[in-house]
């Protein structure tokens, strides 16, 4: 049997003005409207956008919706509608049981009250009987370790102290929707392990929608996915990794930066030896390099460097160098690296030109070209390790 849907959004959008002149303007217009029982208006009007647009989707209990896209692609807005902060300009959301949302960093907090009081304020909105918070509160307090800052005013914690409560609270209590902004990320490494670990927890009783701009966050969570570029959905499904790739193909940066030029070579170039620079998975990789010397006696040694699309180094790839002698004349090098076995992804690659192993660079290049690696199997890490087993007893 299908678990129970908890949030069912239809057809939501949701429209802002662009100037908070004209935004005033039209709410104190729809507030007539709404008093006088005249229709609201469904078009855009002058300086209006839709900040969202026409999103649907259903999360079970079990469930983590992962919500993508660029900085103002309309995810906060639609959480503070999920939330209830804000309303809808049409369709419809409906949520079944209690909602614990971490959305805006300190936002549900009072300032000038101290944690602990906080922490009763915050779980009774969810809709917590003041019995079932005490039954949690030292819990709570522990998984936030603010032990020894609980009674102080919540104005004097640090973003990271109101991050670590409004977790606790919003996590600890185990509601049965649990809404996560971006705010995770403020916390340190050993909190958000600690945090995976509670939604981990949680997750088999909980529907959760997850706001993050990390997707490695997004892809350990995350069992659906909504790309949302200027309120639209842009790709909508399952297929997780899809949703992230697509996510990341609207970054590709096909910018190469020269970062160091000696002048010793010139007309520098790198050549991926595959039809639009693709190579399937366990496919060797063959590249050609090109330059003219100008000044050196000895072929130079190349390194090249491979980056995954966060920007972190994958790997080096080198060879045996034999120094030999050569002109001031064009030279073509051809490389190949047997079996090529990252996943699907791209990744950009980075040459430098030392005179010798390890010595003395006299030509950098970054992002000279970007490989595309394809593969069948779709969710795999960027390695695969053929592993054996040795003994069985
Ligand atoms: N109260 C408001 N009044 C007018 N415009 C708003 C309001 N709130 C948000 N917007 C605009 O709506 C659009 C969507 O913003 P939103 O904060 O939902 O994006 P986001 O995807 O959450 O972005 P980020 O990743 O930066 O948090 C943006 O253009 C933003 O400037």
């Amino acid at each position: 049997m299908e678990a129970e849907v908890l949030i069912k959004a239809e057809n939501v959008s949701k429209k802002f003005a662009k100037s908070l002149k004209k935004s005033l303007f039209y709410g104190v217009q729809d507030l007539i409207s709404g008093i006088t029982g005249r229709e609201q208006n469904k078009d855009l009007r002058k300086d209006e956008f839709w900040a969202v647009k026409d999103i649907s989707f259903e999360v079970r209990r079990g469930e983590c919706l992962g919500l993508i896209g660029h900085n103002g692609a309309g995810k906060s807005t639609l959480l503070k509608m999920l939330n209830g902060l804000i309303s809808p300009d049409e369709g419809t959301i409906t949520i079944k049981g209690k909602i614990g949302a971490l959305i805006e960093l300190g936002a549900g907090f009072n300032p000038i009250l101290s944690g602990r009081e906080n922490i009763y304020n915050n779980a009774a909105v969810i809709g917590f009987t003041k019995k079932e918070i005490d039954q949690k509160l030292d819990a709570i307090i522990a998984f936030a370790e603010l032990e020894e800052f609980i009674d102080m005013p919540v104005q004097n914690y640090s973003s990271g102290m109101k991050v670590r409560l409004g977790f606790a609270v919003a996590a600890q209590m185990e509601p049965d929707v649990l809404i996560i902004d971006e705010v995770l990320a403020v916390g340190d490494l050993g909190f958000v392990m600690k945090c995976y670990k509670q939604i981990d927890k949680i997750i088999p009783n909980t529907a959760i929608i997850f706001v993050s701009h990390s997707m490695s966050m997004i892809s350990r969570i995350c069992n659906q996915i909504i790309l949302m570029e200027h309120g639209k959905v842009e790709f909508q499904g399952f297929d997780v990794a899809k949703g992230v790739n697509m996510y990341y193909g609207k970054f590709v940066n096909n910018n190469q930066s020269i970062l160091v030029d000696d002048k010793v070579i010139e007309d520098f170039e790198f050549k991926i030896e595959a039809y639009n620079n693709t190579i399937n998975w366990n496919d060797d990789f063959n590249f050609t390099i090109s330059f003219v010397n100008k000044k050196l006696s000895k072929m130079p040694y190349f390194s090249i460097s491979l980056f995954d699309k966060e920007n972190k180094p994958i790997a080096l790839m080198y060879y045996k160098e034999e120094f030999l002698t050569i002109d001031r004349q064009k030279y073509i090098l051809n490389f190949c690296h047997k079996k090529m076995q990252l996943s699907r992804g791209v990744y950009s690659i980075n040459v430098t030109v030392n005179q010798s192993f390890n010595n003395n660079i006299i030509y950098r290049i970054n992002n000279v070209q970007q490989l595309f690696v394809e593969s069948e199997i779709e969710d795999l890490p960027t390695f695969l390790l053929e592993t054996y087993l040795t003994k069985l007893n």
